[in-house]
């Protein structure tokens, strides 16, 4: 197709890959100072297959004016309205549709599915941690592994359908049982291996959609003065009257580079009457919601006034969310209102209230003057903000770093994990759910006691189901990279144009 552009050049093709400056010429007339389109045009010629599409590319970089632009566009149809001398054929010249290249270059094999997804998610990254993620997966490394395991798990198959597809007095090279006790061993490395990168694709999550943190304590005891603190503006209403803020105030903030999302939440309190004051509905219902959102983050904070006594409210429900397995931090504040030996004895009667270690537990003073909007600059940090932040942060690198299982030769191919995407992640689970059925099939032991000494008796193996098993399971994979059903493609390549 380029050659055909050739007409606006008047001379020689421009040499492939070599930047090489033309004047561009209005097409079908002949070639004068007058029919210049752009006295100096950067042209570029990538002959296929080693495009971005997998075709051939010309790229006209053309001065910026708009008149030229459009001059420039306007004369592209006009090339294709006749052959010009080097092209055979005058192809049909258009728009683009929206993604066209991305399409074509899944069609010509130049990118696969999970690449695409990527692709994606690049252009939607707005964190440095979500910008690392997608930059991971823009490789075709994880197509690559998904199609590994693929082509094991159909050697498997294979290796089982040779069973029913003989004749009982064929003869095998090892005997039906040891053949079943050989391919579960295989497939249960194979789930083990799924596992953890499932597991990864779960952290990887945290950075795409964002760490959600609660900010949970009695009234008063600092919590929207530490969210401004945080995000550096104000984004809740602080107040000396208890019960202030009644509702979740929910605020995203890019913290180091992480995506987060920090709820600040109404003071926890019992109801009836506190100190004569009656708790009204309207407070009780944020308090509910204030429990719940505790109950649904990845971490808790946890602002205790360090001029008061720890509330049983808070206590109680700091404790379902270290048993939930939720991260949880407690942050000391108004450190500026006590001494140094009252700040002592509060952490032990933290440790002993939440059984949280001292690297978790921080002093801070929202009250202190340093702003965090120019947080780059303060040179003190009166008030331990920053430390808090850096505590934070070292808690967010813990959770969305890649777990790598013991033993393994290459950490970085669990790096590449923490990309897989969400479609991917239900895919590969809906993956495990039938490799458990083919454990199950040739009657292995589920659970942490799996072993790999497949069934004496083979024979009582039902080998169809445990190979319908594994082909169910290779098809999830095949999905995943769109070598499966081509509605599947359709599906991705749908949601990723859309955006
Ligand atoms: N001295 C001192 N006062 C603080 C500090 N942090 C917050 N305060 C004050 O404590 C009062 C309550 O602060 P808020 O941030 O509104 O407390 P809250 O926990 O959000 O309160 P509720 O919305 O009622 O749950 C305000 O008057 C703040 O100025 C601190 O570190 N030191």
């Amino acid at each position: 197709m380029p050659t055909t552009l050739g007409i606006l050049f008047c001379k020689s093709f421009p040499k492939p890959r070599y930047a090489t400056l033309r004047k561009l010429y209005a097409p079908n007339v002949p070639p004068s100072p007058t029919t210049v389109l752009d006295s100096g045009a950067l042209v570029l010629y990538f002959p296929s297959p080693n495009t971005v599409t997998g075709e051939d590319v010309l790229e006209l970089h053309v001065h910026g004016g708009p008149a030229i632009v459009r001059a420039v566009l306007a004369a592209i149809p006009q090339c294709a309205s006749k052959t010009d001398t080097v092209s055979l054929e005058a192809p049909q010249i258009r728009y683009a549709e929206p993604g066209e290249f991305t399409r074509r270059a899944f069609a010509n094999n130049r990118m696969d599915l999970p690449q695409i997804e990527s692709l994606s998610e690049t252009l939607s990254a707005t964190t440095e941690q979500q910008r690392k993620l997608s930059v991971r997966g823009t490789t075709s490394s994880l197509a690559v592994r998904y199609e590994a395991w693929r082509t094991l798990l159909l050697q498997a198959r294979g290796e089982l359908e040779a069973l029913i597809d003989f004749s009982e007095d064929q003869h095998f090279d090892e005997s039906p049982a040891v053949l079943c006790a050989s391919v579960a061993d295989q497939v249960q490395k194979l789930l083990a291996q799924i596992n953890a990168h499932v597991a990864n694709a779960v952290r990887g999550e945290l950075l795409r959609s964002g760490i959600s943190i609660a900010l949970l304590g009695a009234p008063n005891a600092g919590k929207s003065s530490l969210l401004n603190r945080i995000v550096g503006r104000e984004a809740a209403i602080v107040s000396q009257e208890a019960g202030t803020t009644r509702d979740i105030v929910e605020v995203g903030v890019d913290l180091g580079g992480w995506l987060v999302k920090i709820g600040d939440m109404a003071g926890l309190r019992k109801a009836g009457l506190v100190g004569g004051e009656a708790v009204g509905a309207v407070e009780q219902e944020g308090i509910k919601r204030a429990k719940q959102r505790a109950l649904e983050s990845d971490i808790l904070i946890v602002v205790q006034d360090a001029t008061t006594e720890i509330d049983s409210e808070v206590s109680e429900t700091t404790r379902q969310c270290v048993e939930l397995g939720i991260n949880v931090v407690v942050a000391i504040n108004k450190t500026d209102r006590v001494s140094q030996s009252t700040l002592d004895e509060w952490k032990s009667r933290i440790q002993a209230a939440f059984n949280v270690p001292a690297e978790r537990m921080f002093f801070i003073s929202c009250a202190a003057s340093d702003t965090l909007s120019n947080r780059s600059t303060v040179k003190s940090d009166s008030g331990n903000i920053q430390v808090f932040l850096r505590g934070l942060q070292a808690i967010f690198r813990d959770m969305t770093s890649a777990l790598v299982p013991d033993a393994e030769p290459d950490p970085s191919i669990w790096q590449e994990s923490l990309g897989a995407t969400e479609r991917q992640r239900l895919l590969l689970s809906e993956c495990l759910a039938h490799l458990d059925s083919f454990l199950l099939a040739v009657q292995i032991p589920l659970g942490d006691d799996r072993s790999v000494a497949a069934h004496d008796q083979a024979e009582e193996v039902d080998i169809v189901v445990a190979a319908e098993s594994l082909r169910q399971a290779a098809e999830c994979l095949a999905r995943i990279t769109g070598l499966g059903q081509s509605g599947d493609v359709e599906e991705v390549l749908g949601v990723v144009f859309e955006k």
